[in-house]
């Protein structure tokens, strides 16, 4: 039987992701293991492989065939652009792509002004205001706390992802405009779809029964 690899997204989506393949019966108890500095893992009886990799890079396993399954965030791949079928919304890992900044920003945002948006989400943040809102602006690319650039002068406003809010609030800023909603989404190489394609449906059968409401 040939392997089915899956290309997981390490960190916040992690545990969920495995909690969800495991309640369909794909287990893989040696990845459970928070210690192991191996990298990747296979279930001889089961047939399949998997592999925890940053996040950004899951879109690329994927779309290359190394992986014939991934499972990762709505911003990374959309911020990866790769040729990937997008099958299954998981419902988890839910938070909002957001353009943010202080309250005084929001007259800036809307009059047309040359502004400076942070993020580390260029391509998403390039999209939305070119494409959707026809605004030229300026993007500054960033690797993390994203929410310091407008406080230190950086940038007018950010595009970044909003959970709960209180990264946002603790830093006297605050939602302007809402991009999308955002969620763990599961991806398939686009040849593995055509060859494997009775297992990997069946497993998106099985996988859809469990999605939390
Ligand atoms: N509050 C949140 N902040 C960031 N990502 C969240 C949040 N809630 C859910 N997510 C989802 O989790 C994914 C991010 O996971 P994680 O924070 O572990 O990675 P990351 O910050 O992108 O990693 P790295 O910075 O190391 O590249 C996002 O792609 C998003 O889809
Ligand atoms: O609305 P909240 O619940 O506060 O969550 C949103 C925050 O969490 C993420 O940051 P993360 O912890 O991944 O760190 P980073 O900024 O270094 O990417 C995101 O970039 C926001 O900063």
């Amino acid at each position: 039987m040939k392997y089915i690899t899956f290309a997981l997204a390490k960190g916040r989506l992690a545990k969920q992701t495995l909690a969800l393949l495991e309640q369909i019966g794909i287990t893989c108890e040696e990845m459970k293991d928070e210690k192991t500095r191996k990298l990747i893992f296979v279930n001889k009886e089961l047939g399949f492989k998997f592999f925890l990799s940053k996040a950004s890079d899951v879109p690329t396993y994927v779309e290359l065939g190394a992986a014939d399954i991934g499972v990762v965030g709505k911003d990374t791949i959309l911020e990866a652009g790769r040729k990937l079928y997008e099958v299954l919304d998981l419902n988890c890992g839910k938070c909002r792509m957001c353009v943010a900044g202080p309250a005084s920003a929001k007259e800036q945002l809307n009059n047309g002004s040359l502004i400076r948006v942070a993020s580390k989400y260029p391509s998403i943040a390039k999209d939305y205001f070119y494409n959707k809102k026809h605004q030229t602006v300026e993007i500054i690319k960033l690797n993390g706390s994203v929410e310091l650039a407008p406080i230190v002068g950086l940038s007018e406003v950010i595009v970044d992802i909003v959970e709960t809010g209180s990264t946002l609030r603790e830093n006297g800023l605050e939602v302007l405009e809402e991009i999308c909603p955002l969620s763990a989404r599961v991806v398939v190489n686009e040849v593995s779809m055509k060859m494997q394609h009775e297992r990997i449906t069946k497993l998106l059968k099985d996988l859809k029964k469990v999605i939390p409401e």
